[in-house]
């Protein structure tokens, strides 16, 4: 089953700052989490994420996964290249009742990665084989990007977030389920709108959206 997981203020723990590690972090770093990397060495890219300040960074050797029990994680990544020290950060993970994944063991983890295409940071489809071929999911997704960038259109974009704005306002205002749902096709039919997304203009169809609002009530 692929979801859509709510990490935000949550704290997710990498170990490991190696290829797959920075996957990880390049995968989290839109979800607005905490991110704690722990490594005994790093690439360049997370060298400049820590810089940034976008992660966090302890440089250290484990041996065990005793450490996890000084935090209180959402989610743990165990992506070292040390088969049983994955499967230990993995057990204590489990055990300390949060969600636990290791790059080298499927079996042993409570979820996969799919591949994703992230179109404008606002849409995202996932591929998944199931953990049958993670190089076909990739070259799927390679193919399928091609075809979605064409599909979904800058103005397709931009209406996904006049939706965001107006099914904000319209919860705030209008009682009913069936009542908010009519409008909110409506703001995505009207013309007006329509002629605005095309300029771009979101300012103003967001003002257009608060005036078919006014007009309902
Ligand atoms: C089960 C799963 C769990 C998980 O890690 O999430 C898993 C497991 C493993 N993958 C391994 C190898 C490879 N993984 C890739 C690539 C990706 N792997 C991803 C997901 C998944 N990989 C999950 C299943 C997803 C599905 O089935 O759809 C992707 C989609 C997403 C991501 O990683 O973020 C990402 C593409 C991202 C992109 O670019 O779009 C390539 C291809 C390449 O690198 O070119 C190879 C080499 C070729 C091959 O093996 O196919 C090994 C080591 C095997 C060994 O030692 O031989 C294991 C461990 C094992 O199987 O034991
Ligand atoms: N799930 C997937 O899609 C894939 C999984 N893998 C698996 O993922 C694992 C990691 O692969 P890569 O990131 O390419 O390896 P890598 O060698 O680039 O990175 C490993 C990282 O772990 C750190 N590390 C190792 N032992 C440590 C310890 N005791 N304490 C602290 N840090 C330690 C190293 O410093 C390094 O930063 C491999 O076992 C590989 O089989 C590999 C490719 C794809």
């Amino acid at each position: 089953m692929i979801v859509d997981l709510n990490l935000r203020g949550d704290l997710v723990i990498i170990v490991g700052g190696g290829n797959e590690g920075l996957k990880k972090v390049n995968s989290l770093l839109t979800q607005e989490c905490k991110i704690l990397l722990i490594s005994d060495s790093t690439n360049r890219q997370i060298q400049n994420y820590v810089k940034q300040k976008k992660i966090s960074f302890k440089k250290m050797r484990l041996v065990n996964a005793n450490f996890l029990k000084k935090y209180k994680p959402f989610m743990v990544l165990a992506t070292t290249d040390d088969k049983a020290l994955n499967r230990k950060i993995v057990e204590q993970a489990k055990s300390m009742r949060c969600y636990a994944y290791a790059a080298d063991d499927p079996e042993a983890s409570d979820f996969a990665f799919g591949s994703v295409i992230n179109i404008a940071d606002t849409v995202q489809i996932a591929i998944s084989t199931g953990g049958r071929s993670p190089a076909m999911a990739r070259k799927l997704k390679l193919q399928a990007e091609q075809i979605f960038k064409k599909v979904i259109k800058k103005e397709d974009i931009y209406h996904i977030k006049l939706q965001d704005f107006a099914r904000k306002a319209a919860k705030y205002k209008i009682q009913t389920f069936s009542e908010r749902k009519k409008f909110l096709y409506s703001v995505m039919n009207d013309n007006h709108v329509k002629q605005l997304i095309q300029d771009e203009n979101l300012k103003k169809a967001q003002k257009r959206v608060m005036e078919m609002l006014d007009n309902l009530i």
